[in-house]
């Protein structure tokens, strides 16, 4: 994927008119956004409004889905991600994720982070890799003296941790992070989000959180998304407002977002 030189860096992504459809039905209308490079976004909304949608269109996750298909556009660093000559393969090592619930391979602490690195070709030295992507995820210290035991001897926080390891490990650009802490107790979250905050010196990061908190304590920019009642009685997600974080939670601009941030409804 070549990256274009006379567009903005300061923009990873931009969407454009993009709505997604899952069959006929349409999960999320017109969005239209700027994600900055190297800052955090947090995406905010009531349930089924359309957040993990969005998230799973940047890496082209959704692609997997029998029937579902995508309207509009959204280029990185400005190149059209949805184009044939675009390898989605490719692009979801450029644009790595962390899930929900943490999802190490049953395997050792170092080979979780090995194994993807050398699938992806990774010619250098692996124990510095294991090491680096280790100490980059803030687990190097709690795991340097066990990393023949198996990565699902850890705890549900370290186990996340893993996973962002795991995730650094193949070099990415971008993480999209789909709800990281909400399977980890508040001091395991506190961690990841210390994480965050270091991490995003040199990737841009994506977050659906449900915890409003979350989303003013770590990132940047916010988006709120709703959903609205269709006429076959579904709901379709929209993007309702999306500025920086200090603004969506002190002074939003439309009543939807006053509402759901100071806990009106959601
Ligand atoms: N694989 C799928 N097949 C069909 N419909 C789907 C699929 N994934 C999501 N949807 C539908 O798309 C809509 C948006 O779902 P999505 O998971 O993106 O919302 P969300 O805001 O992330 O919700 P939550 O906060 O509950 O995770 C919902 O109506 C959901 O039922």
């Amino acid at each position: 994927m070549q990256v274009s030189s006379s567009v903005d860096t300061g923009t990873a992504f931009r969407v454009e008119k993009t709505s997604y459809f899952y069959g006929p039905v349409m999960a999320v209308k017109d969005v239209y956004m700027d994600v900055p490079d190297r800052k955090i976004t947090a995406f905010i909304g009531p349930s089924g409004c359309g957040k993990s949608t969005v998230l799973r269109c940047f890496n082209r996750l959704n692609d997997l889905i029998p029937g579902a298909h995508i309207e509009g556009k959204i280029t990185y660093h400005g190149v059209d991600i949805y184009d044939p000559s675009v390898d989605p393969i490719e692009l979801r090592r450029r644009i790595g994720m962390v899930f929900q619930k943490p999802n190490p391979f049953p395997k050792s602490i170092y080979e979780n982070i090995a194994f993807g690195a050398r699938i992806n070709g990774y010619k250098g030295d692996m124990d510095t890799l294991v090491e680096r992507s280790l100490r980059s995820a803030a687990l190097w210290d709690e795991v340097k003296d066990k990393l023949k035991e198996s990565g699902l001897s850890l705890s549900g926080g370290q186990q996340q941790r893993l996973c962002i390891a795991r995730a650094i490990a193949i070099e990415p650009e971008v993480l999209l992070m789909d709800e990281p802490c909400s399977a980890l107790d508040p001091i395991s979250t506190l961690r990841v989000e210390e994480l965050m905050q270091e991490l995003k010196q040199d990737y841009t990061i994506i977050i659906v959180t449900h915890n409003m908190q979350q989303a003013s304590r770590v990132s940047d920019m916010t988006a709120f998304f709703n959903a609205q009642a269709t006429e076959k009685g579904g709901k379709m997600g929209y993007l309702v407002e999306y500025a920086p974080t200090q603004q969506i939670f002190n002074n939003p601009q439309q009543v939807a977002t006053q509402d759901y941030v100071s806990g009106r409804f959601g």
